[in-house]
């Protein structure tokens, strides 16, 4: 554990402030985790709808502090929501702008917390303009921890938040992409921060009866998981294929699929329309699919497990790593890409998926080569003490910044 104090005598205290959709705000409670046991002052920011499940993964610090923000009325937006996984695309956008009239709660909440340190998300362009002068150090990383190097950094930030930014914050590390990294730091002309991959801690708990009582049915690292993560979805066309090329494996399976959410249809009607004829009787019993959430880290941790199918979501790939599951990268958007070229290329831990050319599509045959051949090399992320070092760096780094 790290001294609590700063060199400047007071506690860091950070404000966390993450996009109201799951694969952003996950990356921000491990980090807020791992800054806790270092001592560090957490502010959470978020929907109160989305609190309950917040809380469940926050450890229970009295260092780290949930804070409800009200989210604003905004016409066509259903009063009451507040995460992205209830809701449609067009929706979505709405919450945005419900986000972009937050702006003087936001400002009157940095005036009471006195945070020295806000890490927001891609998308609140308009905080650096609010925050600079409330801040107490004028220095304060702003970007996403997610993965985005490269393209989608170039994307996300608008010509004006990049100005104002002072660091660029990365859930990454030197071992996995440093020269990417280096290049980032050189086009932007600012500092790059580091958290490290954010490796999760061990679930406390268990996975249900009935996913351990079909697991357990197969023998060890024989059963391939599958699943695209909170918010990756496959067209019906290429869920025929998927599916029809993990029958051909011949290997039990678990694929979790699951559908744009549109306030409407039932999902598991939807699953047998994607079906191809006959696909569900014909793999009955070695074949599970589900539509909906599954305790994915105890299912890659589970014996049986031997191989993951998945979106190539950055928490997925690195979950896999900790579980010794051989990866099979099927990317569908943004960073996903990125992380399966540097899994597949740069690092060799993982196959992706061949697809055609003109429209990205795989077949079952591409899904099924890909399902037998084997990768490795990411030893590092299982070493506890080179994950405590990352914090440990990140910390003293952020000190060095505030001082
Ligand atoms: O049924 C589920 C689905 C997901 N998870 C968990 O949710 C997290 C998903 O993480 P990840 O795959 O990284 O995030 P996604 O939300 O699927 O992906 C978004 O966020 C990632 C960054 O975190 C980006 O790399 C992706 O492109 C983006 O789609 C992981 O901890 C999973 O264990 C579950 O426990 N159960």
């Amino acid at each position: 554990m790290e001294s609590q104090e700063g060199s400047s005598g007071s506690q860091l205290h950070v404000v966390m402030f993450p996009w109201l959709a799951f694969g952003h705000i996950t990356p921000f409670v491990q980090l807020s985790n791992k800054l806790a046991s270092h001592g560090v002052q957490i502010s959470f920011l978020s929907a109160p709808v989305n609190i309950q499940r917040i809380s469940s993964s926050l450890s229970s610090s009295p260092l780290i502090k949930i804070i409800p923000v009200h989210i604003p009325a905004v016409d066509g937006l259903p009063p009451g929501l507040g995460c992205t996984a209830d809701m449609s695309p067009a929706l979505a956008d709405l919450l945005k702008v419900a986000l972009d009239k937050m702006q003087p709660q936001i400002e009157s909440l940095l005036i009471d917390l006195e945070p020295h340190i806000v890490f927001i998300d891609f998308v609140q362009h308009w905080f650096p303009s609010i925050a600079s002068p409330l801040i107490r150090y004028q220095n304060f990383p702003f970007r996403s921890l997610r993965s985005c190097l490269r393209s989608l950094l170039l994307t996300n930030v608008s010509k004006q938040c990049e100005n104002c930014l002072t660091l660029l914050l990365l859930k990454s590390c030197d071992e996995m992409e440093g020269p990417y990294l280096d290049y980032i730091s050189k086009i932007y002309g600012k500092p790059v921060l580091l958290t490290g991959p954010l490796v999760p801690e061990p679930p406390i708990d268990k996975l249900e009866e009935k996913w351990e009582k079909w697991l357990q049915k197969f023998p060890a690292k024989s059963v391939v998981f599958c699943s695209f993560g909170s918010e990756t979805f496959l067209q019906d066309e290429q869920i025929k294929e998927l599916v029809l090329g993990l029958e051909q494996t011949g290997l039990p399976f678990i694929a979790v699929l699951n559908f744009v959410p549109d306030g409407g249809g039932d999902s598991n009607v939807k699953l047998k329309i994607a079906f191809p004829i006959g696909f569900a009787e014909r793999v009955q019993d070695r074949g599970m699919v589900h539509t909906g959430w599954v305790q994915q880290q105890l299912i890659l941790a589970h014996d049986s497990v031997g191989c993951y199918v998945c979106h190539a979501g950055l928490s997925s790939v690195i979950e896999a790593f900790m579980n010794d599951c051989q990866l099979v990268l099927l990317p569908q958007r943004g960073d996903q890409f990125l992380n399966s070229k540097l899994v597949s290329g740069d690092l060799e831990a993982g196959v992706q998926v061949t697809r055609d050319d003109e429209h990205g599509h795989f077949n079952e045959e591409d899904l099924c080569t890909s399902l037998l051949i084997m990768g490795n090399g990411k030893d590092f992320l299982l070493k506890k003490y080179i994950q405590d070092s990352f914090i440990t760096n990140f910390v003293a780094e952020m000190k060095r910044i505030v001082n």
